[in-house]
C-alpha cells in the first residue's frame, strides 16, 4: 500500500514515473541476462510484467559520531534485480567474493544493479547475489531501491543451462509468491515469537 503525503501530487507523479523507469530497466536487463544464460531474450517477460516489485525510498541519517556503525547491516537483497539511485553520497559497500569490502563509486546518471537471491536461485547459483552494507555516511543520505522480484505466479524453477550432468539442481521450483513469503517470514520470524 501506498501511503502518499498530502499535497505533494508532484512527488506522486515523480515516484510513480521511477518506479516505471527503474522497472523497465529491470525488464531490459533480465533480456540481457537471457542472452547471456542462452535462454530465449524474452524469457523473462512474461514472469516480470506483473511482478511483486517494491520501491523503498531511504533515508540515512548523518551518522558520523553516533553509535551505530552501519546505516545497514551486510545482506543480500532478496528480488532477481536491485536498481538503486542515490544522491551521491558515499556509504554503500560491496562485498567481493574473495572478501573485503570495497566502496561502491558514484557515477553521476548511473544506476547501481544488484543481482539478488532469487535470479541466484534461478540460475543455479551460476549468478551470485552481491553482499552489501551501508556504513553511517558522513552527510544525510538518500537513496532509492527498486526491487524486481518475479510475477506472483511465475515458477522459478532451475533455468535448463544452468544444470546439468555433475551439476544436479540445488533449488526446487517455486512461485514468485511462494518464495517471497518465505523471505519475508525468514526475515521477520523473529517478530512472531513470543514474549
Ligand atoms: O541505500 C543504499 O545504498 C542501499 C540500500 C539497500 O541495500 C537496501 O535497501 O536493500
Ligand atoms: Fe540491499
Amino acid at each position: 500500500m501506498n501511503l502518499w503525503p498530502e499535497g505533494r501530487a508532484d512527488l506522486r507523479a515523480a515516484i510513480l514515473g521511477h518506479f516505471d523507469a527503474a522497472w523497465s530497466l529491470g525488464r531490459l536487463l533480465h533480456r540481457g541476462f537471457a542472452l547471456d544464460l542462452g535462454i530465449e531474450e524474452d524469457f523473462f517477460d512474461a514472469r516480470l510484467d506483473r511482478p511483486l516489485a517494491t520501491l523503498r525510498l531511504l533515508h540515512y541519517p548523518a551518522g558520523s559520531g553516533q553509535a551505530a556503525p552501519l546505516g545497514a547491516g551486510e545482506h543480500t537483497d532478496y528480488g532477481c534485480v536491485t536498481v538503486l539511485a542515490t544522491d551521491g553520497v558515499a556509504g554503500l559497500q560491496v562485498k567481493r567474493r574473495g572478501g573485503g569490502w570495497e566502496d561502491v563509486p558514484t557515477l553521476p546518471g548511473a544506476f547501481i544493479c544488484n543481482i539478488g537471491d532469487c535470479l541466484m536461485r534461478w540460475t543455479n547459483d551460476v549468478y551470485a547475489s552481491t553482499p552489501h552494507r551501508v556504513r553511517a555516511p558522513e552527510a544525510e543520505r538518500y537513496s532509492a531501491a527498486f526491487f524486481l522480484d518475479p510475477n506472483p505466479d511465475a515458477v522459478v524453477a532451475v533455468l535448463p543451462g544452468c544444470t546439468g550432468p555433475g551439476n544436479p539442481p540445488r533449488y526446487t521450483p517455486i512461485t514468485g509468491a511462494a518464495y517471497l513469503r518465505a523471505k519475508l517470514d525468514e526475515t521477520y520470524a523473529h517478530r512472531r515469537e513470543p514474549g
